[in-house]
């Protein structure tokens, strides 16, 4: 470790208190079952949090470790057993213009360390009854010491001191409280960083956090040559085609009330064209479908007289952005198009409207969604970007 004495002196400098001793670190996890989207909202409440606490002097020194990629249950092509940087989906140094955070493996080098000893690691729980009472309180309680069954994304040189079960539910600045309970722990650990809930969802802050999860250049560069190659537009707000995400899958079986069949998304699709758009010819579908599904998709669509595009990474694409990075591509294109139509409650689709508001398209573009074949089909929820 490099001893902040040595530093200062190295320097020529006497020791303030803002030496790298003094930095602490908050590191959090996932409950491993969560999708990527999710977690990119889970991001932007620690992350909101900790540019907060800049607001604090006594918490200025706190730092966000960015938990890695790891062993997403979506992502079946690449190497996903090896944790992935923030980097190969997002520009950290546009992350770290909102908030203090640092990748996990730059922790170690910033350290020199070899190893990483968290001080405490608190394993955030739900309450049993959230309205006890018949009221949602912001309240937590510390339960008992317990296990932890993460595996800390792969690496073998993390450990805990102490692990701490809490009943966690509300706002996720009461974090701090908990942190507080021991004023000298330096590296702090949450498992189940889902649980705590934005401070304020959709405020201004909200949105300078989102405007500031800006993707990969690569990952940009991609999908816009795509988009000027095969749909025709080389503009931020693109008039040439309509965008589609249908997410199949689980949503396919488990969510039948909420999604169209095959045959109902193609008549909703040229529905929606003939409503707002009749000139348009090109459609651009993402999807997680099987080819299969796809290529009916596109029969019954080309059938209608329209264009159909898919982004199909070729091997090659595959190994330099993996499932993760498809998956932003599919997004980024999504979010140029001149009118966009979702999946109800998917995170993959909230994400791309986020995208959409943010790219200033109107709303009315943006929050429209696929609607079951039959029976209730209610309007999406519109969240607009606040500046
Ligand atoms: C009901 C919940 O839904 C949640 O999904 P939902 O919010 O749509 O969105 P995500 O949490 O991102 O999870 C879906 C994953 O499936 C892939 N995927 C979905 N749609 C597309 C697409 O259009 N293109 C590409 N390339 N990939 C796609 C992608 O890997 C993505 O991370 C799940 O994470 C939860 O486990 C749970 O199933």
């Amino acid at each position: 470790e490099v001893d902040s004495q040595d530093y200062c002196y190295a320097k020529g400098q006497s020791c303030s208190t803002e030496t790298p001793r003094d930095e602490k670190f908050v590191l959090y996890d996932v409950n491993p079952p969560e999708g990527f989207n999710l977690r990119r909202d889970v991001y932007m409440r620690f992350a909101i949090m900790m540019s907060e606490a800049k607001k604090h002097e006594r918490r200025q020194n706190w730092n966000l470790v960015l938990p890695p990629w790891f062993n997403l249950y979506h992502w079946k092509t690449a190497d996903s057993n090896k944790p992935v940087p923030w980097s190969m989906f997002f520009d950290v140094e546009s992350l770290k213009a909102f908030a203090p955070v640092v990748e996990l493996f730059e922790l170690f080098s910033k350290t020199k360390r070899k190893y990483l000893e968290i001080d405490r690691l608190y394993v955030l729980q739900n309450f049993p009854d959230a309205f006890e009472n018949g009221v949602f309180d912001d309240k937590w309680e510390i339960d008992r010491n317990c296990d932890y069954s993460g595996s800390f994304w792969g690496y073998k040189n993390i450990t805990v001191k102490e692990t701490i079960c809490v009943k966690y539910q509300g706002q996720i600045s009461k974090l701090w409280e908990l942190i507080s309970l021991h004023s000298a722990d330096k590296y702090v650990m949450f498992a189940h960083g889902e649980i705590p809930l934005h401070d304020y969802y959709g405020s201004k802050t909200f949105w300078d956090c989102r405007k500031s999860m800006k993707f990969n250049k690569n990952l940009i560069n991609k999908a816009k040559k795509f988009i000027y190659e095969k749909l025709d537009c080389n503009e931020n707000q693109c008039n040439t085609y309509i965008s589609v995400h249908w997410r199949r899958q689980d949503f396919a079986r488990a969510r039948i009330s909420e999604v169209p069949s095959l045959l109902g998304t193609a008549i909703q699709i040229d529905k929606a064209i003939k409503k707002y758009h009749s000139t348009i010819d090109y459609i651009f579908i993402a999807s997680d479908a099987q080819n299969s599904e796809l290529i009916q998709l596109e029969h019954q669509l080309k059938h209608l007289g329209y264009k159909v595009h898919f982004y199909i990474p070729s091997k090659l694409d595959l190994e330099q952005f993996s499932d993760g990075g498809i998956a932003i591509i599919d997004q980024i294109i999504c979010s140029h198009a001149a009118y966009f139509i979702g999946t109800h409650e998917s995170t993959f689709t909230f994400r791309i409207q986020e995208e959409r508001e943010i790219l200033g398209f109107k709303s009315s573009t943006t929050f429209n969604r696929l609607c079951p074949d039959t029976g209730k089909c209610s309007e999406p929820s519109k969240w607009t970007i606040v500046d």
